[in-house]
Order: structure tokens, then sequence, then C-alpha cells
């Protein structure tokens, strides 16, 4: 007799498999105060029906007692839980929101618009993917909007949504809309962002946030949450090299002696050579440990144990790294940093730097230059004020091991802690050991551009270097299997033809595309009638 499993118990399968597979995007939302993150994240909840019938009626319930929105649902209610939030009117943490769609599982940073909570803003960023910037379209592009943008792509950010809500205030306004998108695309041009995506909307009545409006006719690209499914992100396409910074020594008896810690990024198997920074000392890996087992491979993200074939003196705060790529090792380093406190940050300042599990006394050396918010110049200063963003050289109490945050987030992230408060002063990126050709020189106007802006760009040059092979690869293979198959010239090169060009529209979107080429052109017509270097070279 044939046993058939019963169909639910494969629709379950199916269905975990489904999720297993799911892809996680990791987003922000950042916009100045009031200008509807909360209302937009509850919306986006809601209308992803990942609601449970309780939260719904707890919503409900609220909206009537507390809510601003006359008996009807007031969204901000579902992501403001906090008493005390309402009671201020402000969101005063970073909440952390999970939801899911048939194609993709979120975890969305909300946090509060007020200047004084933008470092809630800039922790939210360090782990985010996507930036949706939330812009009111009646007040247009802010101070704060410009200094989120800046956080953003320093944080490393490459994709960002331009939210410009409340259109419901500004009567649809195409134009208006248009006006705030080239005012951005200006400003943000050399913030290196790979994607800048700008959505009308209104969070409040839920226009362009899951379903298309019919009060923009003039906009056909995706609404909110289709953009959030579909962005690409680029996945690890380079294996990152091994790293895991030591945070604990674990020695339960003699014949034990193990280091455990977070893998920040790569990965690790036993019999792996390593180096053991700042000391420089080479081993190799015996087991990677964990509470259940012993594990063949430990990827970034987990939290393991590692024993090593050599007896190595290692402490807390070293870091466990591959041969072949290396983090580097310096006791003055060049850092970017996002100055948080009131008082003024000011040359000879001292603190605790923690970086990865290290944790050193540091001292500012030199304040190089305060990224300027409305043109991104970097002005010469000697000193950051609250909320600047600027260029430092920091001296260590003891070499550290660390790797440019461009390069990794996990060992190239630090922040600064007052001595006396504990109070988190600064969140800080290491651009490099301190470059000695400047020291004892006054910093020029493009130092801080050219440490930094530069290198975002090499890397987004890189980048869609990277993205557009693969997509001429696939290109040229259509091209050939067309002509394989029917021996015609000509209908494989209209195949092809017609493959590029629904490559550039499915990646641009076809209003972008045409705006894009109008752009470059003008570019190249601007650059070669008046840049006389470029014309003299030429
Ligand atoms: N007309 C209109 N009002 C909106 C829209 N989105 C939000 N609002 C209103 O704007 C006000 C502020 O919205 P919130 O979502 O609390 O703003 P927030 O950005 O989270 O504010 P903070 O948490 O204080 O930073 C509320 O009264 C919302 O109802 C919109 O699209 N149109």
């Amino acid at each position: 007799m044939t046993v058939h499993p019963a169909p639910e118990s494969f629709m379950l399968e199916d269905y975990l498999a489904a999720h297993e597979r799911k892809s996680l995007l990791r987003f922000i939302t950042c916009g100045s105060v009031d200008d509807g993150k909360s209302t937009l994240i509850g919306r986006l909840l809601y209308e992803s029906k990942r609601l449970f019938d309780d939260q719904l009626a707890t919503l409900e319930r609220d909206s009537r007692r507390h809510g601003t929105q006359g008996g009807n649902i007031d969204f901000a209610l579902l992501v403001d839980g906090l008493a005390s939030e309402r009671e201020q009117g402000i969101t005063i943490d970073v909440a952390y929101r999970f939801f899911s769609t048939d194609r993709r599982t979120f975890i969305v940073a909300d946090t509060p618009g007020h200047e004084q909570y933008t470092r809630n803003m800039a922790t939210g960023a360090s782990t985010a993917d996507v930036a949706i910037l939330l812009i009111d379209a009646r007040k247009g592009i802010t101070r704060q909007t410009r200094r989120h943008a800046l956080l953003v792509s320093m944080l490393g950010i490459h994709h960002v949504a331009l939210a410009i809500n409340k259109m419901d205030l500004v009567n649809w306004s195409e134009e208006k809309f248009r006006q705030i998108v080239a005012e951005f695309e200006t400003f943000s041009a050399d913030l290196g962002f790979q994607q800048v995506t700008p959505i009308p909307l209104s969070a409040l009545q839920g226009d362009n946030v899951v379903a298309p409006s019919a009060q923009t006719p003039w906009y056909r690209g995706s609404t909110l949450l289709s953009y959030l499914e579909t962005v690409e992100i680029e996945q690890v396409a380079e294996e990152k090299p091994f790293r895991m910074p030591v945070q604990w020594v674990n020695r339960p008896n003699a014949d034990f002696r193990g280091f455990a810690g977070l893998v920040a990024s790569g990965s690790i198997r036993p019999g792996d050579r390593v180096r053991i920074l700042p000391s420089g000392v080479e081993t190799s890996i015996a087991r990677i440990v964990t509470l259940d087992r012993d594990l063949d491979q430990a990827f970034a993200g987990q939290s393991v144990t590692l024993t090593l074939s050599d007896e190595v003196d290692i402490s807390r705060g070293d870091v466990i790294a591959s041969v072949e790529r290396q983090p580097q090792v310096a006791d003055r380093i060049d850092a970017r940093l996002f100055w948080m406190a009131t008082e003024h940050l000011k040359e000879g300042d001292q603190f605790l730097l923690k970086l990865g599990a290290a944790a050193v006394p540091a001292r500012v050396v030199t304040v190089r230059q305060r990224i300027d918010l409305s043109s991104l110049a970097s002005v010469p200063v000697s000193s950051l004020g609250a909320n600047d963003v600027g260029h430092v050289v920091l001296a260590l109490d003891q070499p550290v091991a660390f790797d440019p945050y461009l390069q990794s987030r996990g060992t190239g992230g630090f922040i600064l802690i007052d001595r006396e408060s504990f109070d988190t002063v600064a969140i800080g990126l290491v651009d490099g050991a301190e470059s000695r050709r400047d020291t004892g020189s006054q910093p020029t106007r493009n130092d801080g551009q050219v440490t930094w802006l530069k290198a975002i760009r090499e890397q987004k040059r890189r980048s869609v270097l990277k993205a557009v092979s693969w997509r001429v690869i696939g290109s040229v293979a259509t091209v050939a299997a067309a002509f394989l198959l029917t021996q015609d010239t000509r209908l494989a090169a209209a195949i092809g033809a017609t493959e590029v060009v629904t490559k550039l529209v499915l990646y641009y979107g076809h209003e972008r595309l045409w705006a894009r080429i109008k752009f470059g052109l003008s570019v190249a017509a601007k650059q070669h009638g008046t840049d006389p270097q470029r014309s003299g070279a030429s």
C-alpha cells in the first residue's frame, strides 16, 4: 500500500523552505522631526498585512484614545510604542521592527528626527543596507536632511530611497517633487550613493507606500514597498578576509584555552593559518567550538570559541586574522568623527577608544577639518561642535589592529567614550594609519575629500564595474545562444539590443534613464567646453 503524506505537511515544508530562502534587508528611516517616519513604518507594517489581530485591536483602541487622526487609525502609534515617547511627542530611542513579505524579510530601525538625537540615527545606520531619507514635501531639503545624507554616506550605505512625504499637502505637485529631487541630486552627487530612488508619498493616506497612487499619474516608478523588496544589495561578492576580535579568553581548566568572539568578517576552518594582531604571531586554528558541537567552518555573524594549535599569548581586544590579508596595526590613526557631545572637541582632548573588543586611551592630536553641510567642502578647523562631522588624527596609548571602515564595518568602526562620565561622545570610522605626509603641515582644503570621498568613489566605481561586467556577460551569452539556435545574425543582434535596453530600463526605470542620459550629455558637453584642464590635456 502506498502511503501519501498529508498535503498540509507538504505545504508547511514549502512554506518554511520559501521563507528560509528569503533575503533579509536592513533599512533605516531618517528625517527631521514630524516628517512622518513613524507613520510611514506603521503604514508599511499595517499594509503588508503582518499584524496580528490583537495588535490591530490595540492599534484601533489606542488610535481612539491617544491618536492624532480624529478617530482614524494613527499608524505612528504602532511604532512609537513607548508611553514616554508619546508624552514628549518624540521617539526616544532606536526602535528595531521586524516584518516580512512574500519576497523578503525586513529589519527597520526607526530613529527620532530631532537634531539632538542624530546619534541614534547614526547608530541605526551603522548596520543598515538601505536608508529611507524622509522629506516633508512642504519643507524640502533641510539642514537635517543634508546631515543625515552625509552620515548615511559616511557609514557606507550605498542605496537611498528619497521618500518625499506629505505630497497630499502640496497638492500632489509634480513640479515640487522634481524640484526637491533635483536639489538632492546636486547636493549628493559627491556622496557616492550607488542609487538614489525618489518616491512621492503620503504615509498618512498610503499613497505609493504599498499600492501605486491614483494621485500621482505622472509618477511611474515603484512603490516604496516594491522598492524595498527588489533593491539589489551587493551580497558578499568577494570573499572578505577573516577577522575575529577576541572578546574573552575562556580558560575553564588547565586543558582548555579558547578565544571567544564574534566573527566580524570572512570565514574560518580548522587548519587555517591565522595571525594574531597586534603581536603578529602566526599560528593555526585547531578547533571551532560552540555550545552544541565543534564546527567545520564558521562565518561572519557567528559567535564561536577558537582554539589554536600553539600556545600563544592572546588577550581581550586582540584580533585573529587571516594570514593572507591582514589588518593594519598602528598607534596613530586618521579617522572621520561624528561628534555628538555638546562641548567642543579640541586638540589634546582625551578619551577611551573602543574598537572591536579593544579599549585603549586615546588623545586627539589634530582636528584637521570639518565637513561643511551645505557644500560638503572640507573646511580647516581646530575644533568640532555638536553634530559636526570632521577629520581628526588620534594617538592611541598602544597599537591596535583595524581595517579602513570602507573595507570592513566590523573592524573599522569605533566609538569615543568620555573618561569621566562614560558617555559615548563620538562615532568614528578609521580611514587608515596616520598619513605622515601631512604631519606638521597645514591641512589643505581638500584633504578630507582626498582620503574619504575619493575612496568612496573608487569603491563605487569597482562595484559598478562588477555589476556591469556580469550584465555584459549575460547579454553576450544570450546573443551567442540566439545565434547558435537561429543562425540569424540580425535576429541575434536584435535580441541582444532588446536585452541591453531592458536591463537598463529595469535598473533605472525609463524616466530616470532618460534623465540620466540627458544629464550625462549635458555634463559631457559642459566639461568638453569649459574645463580648461581637460581640454588642455586632450
Ligand atoms: N498630511 C499628512 N500628514 C502626515 C503624513 N505623514 C505623517 N503625517 C503627520 O505628521 C505628524 C508626524 O508624524 P510622525 O510619523 O509621528 O513623525 P516622525 O517623523 O515619526 O516624528 P518623530 O518621531 O517626532 O521624529 C503626524 O501628525 C502625522 O499624522 C502625510 O503623508 N500627510
